[in-house]
């Protein structure tokens, strides 16, 4: 991928281009004008990822443009980078470059930090790690006090925890998350609070039950599960829905039953497909469902949950893809409207615009 040129002078010009896509690109579906949530110019991802490179003797963070694959860009610091990130990047290239335990075969690092202040650092090495590399990383951790995790082929130590806490204030709301290395979460922390607020004043008249696709770690399942009656809530990856229960009880959410399942199988089962064991205990028919709520991967809806969709008088719609939205929106056409629209510059400076809808039976 081509590497984005952080400029806040640039910033107002590059939503507008993407916002006059978007608006152009849907326009044959009556997009009403988006309300448009805007990123920090500066310091907004939480989480960051670079090659280090080793020559003359030290070593440095590196990243690479798609137009010169094999040529280093070197950085001290990275302008995108959240505060926490920022600030610990040259410290934490000292301390490595000092100890040769720690510097030994390291190829890469992984920051993952939130906007409560945490931070934790994943270093990535070509050889076991051993001993010597634990005490010394034991050191680091406590000295720049971080969570910190050593990982080489088939190793993985975590000296503390392999998560960190985030607690996002939306609405006036204090919510808190466990949030995992390794795991999805929103990468710019200030537009997922928006991202949040946004869905909440869809949901918040609809009443009845929710059913959520692609519910990640609970993001939205914690924000949206207090606006309505009962949620069913389903993610596919193990990991996650382990987070997920550990957020809805942390945040004394209690009406919402969580399931591992593809929504792939989760389309079949509520249209009378197989019996699912994992489905066991859920009383599917007992749902009054209003309201689907989903935030795909780029690929979008499958065919099954797009028929599943169909049944739904409301429909609010998280996408990352505008091009898989827009294929999603146009299957949707015959049975529903958009009602409204959401703009999130989630990444800033690259093409990339996550939208929001809300749609609507017809
Ligand atoms: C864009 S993320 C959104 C997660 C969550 N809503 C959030 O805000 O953090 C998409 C999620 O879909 C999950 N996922 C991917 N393919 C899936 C599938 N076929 N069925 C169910 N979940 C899937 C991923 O594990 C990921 O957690």
């Amino acid at each position: 991928m081509a590497l984005p040129a952080i400029d806040p002078a640039r910033y107002e010009d590059q939503l507008a281009a993407k916002l006059a896509r978007y608006r152009a690109e849907f326009a044959e579906f009556g997009l009403p004008a988006p309300a448009v949530f805007r990123s920090a110019p500066l310091h907004y991802r939480l989480r960051a990822e670079f090659r280090l490179w080793h020559h003359e003797g030290r070593i440095d963070y590196a990243m690479f443009d798609s137009a010169e694959p094999k040529q280093p860009i070197l950085l001290d610091t990275f302008a995108a980078a959240a505060e926490p990130i920022a600030r610990l990047m040259p410290l934490l290239r000292e301390r490595l470059q000092a100890s040769d335990p720690l510097r030994r075969k390291i190829f890469q690092v992984e920051f993952l930090a939130t906007l409560s202040g945490e931070c934790l650092v994943s270093l990535v090495y070509h050889r076991p790690l051993d001993e010597a590399w634990e005490a010394a990383a034991r050191t680091l951790a406590t000295d720049l006090q971080i969570q910190l995790i050593g990982r080489s082929r088939k190793q993985k130590i975590v000296l503390e925890r392999d998560w960190v806490q985030e607690v996002l204030e939306v609405d006036g709301k204090r919510l808190s998350y466990q949030q995992l290395e390794g795991s999805f979460t929103q990468p710019n922390g200030g537009v997922n609070r928006q991202m949040l607020s946004w869905a909440r004043a869809q949901a918040r008249d609809l009443g009845g039950d929710l059913l959520e696709l692609y519910c990640g770690n609970g993001n939205f399942t914690v924000a949206l599960a207090p606006l309505f009656e009962r949620v069913l809530a389903t993610e596919l990856s193990k990991s996650s829905v382990r987070a997920a229960h550990a957020n809805l009880a942390a945040n004394g959410i209690t009406n919402v039953a969580m399931v591992r399942m593809a929504s792939e199988e989760l389309s079949d089962a509520l249209a009378g497909g197989r019996e699912y064991r994992r489905m066991a205990g859920i009383d599917l028919a007992g749902y009054r469902f209003s309201t689907l709520f989903v935030d795909p991967p780029r690929a979008g809806l499958d065919e099954g949950t797009i028929a599943l969709a169909k049944g739904f008088d409301n429909l609010v719609y998280i996408s990352c893809n505008p091009d898989t939205l827009r294929a999603n929106v146009a299957a949707l056409a015959a049975s529903h409207r958009i009602a409204a629209a959401a703009a999130f510059d989630q990444f800033p400076y690259t093409h990339h615009l996550e939208c929001g809808l809300l749609l609507q039976r017809r």
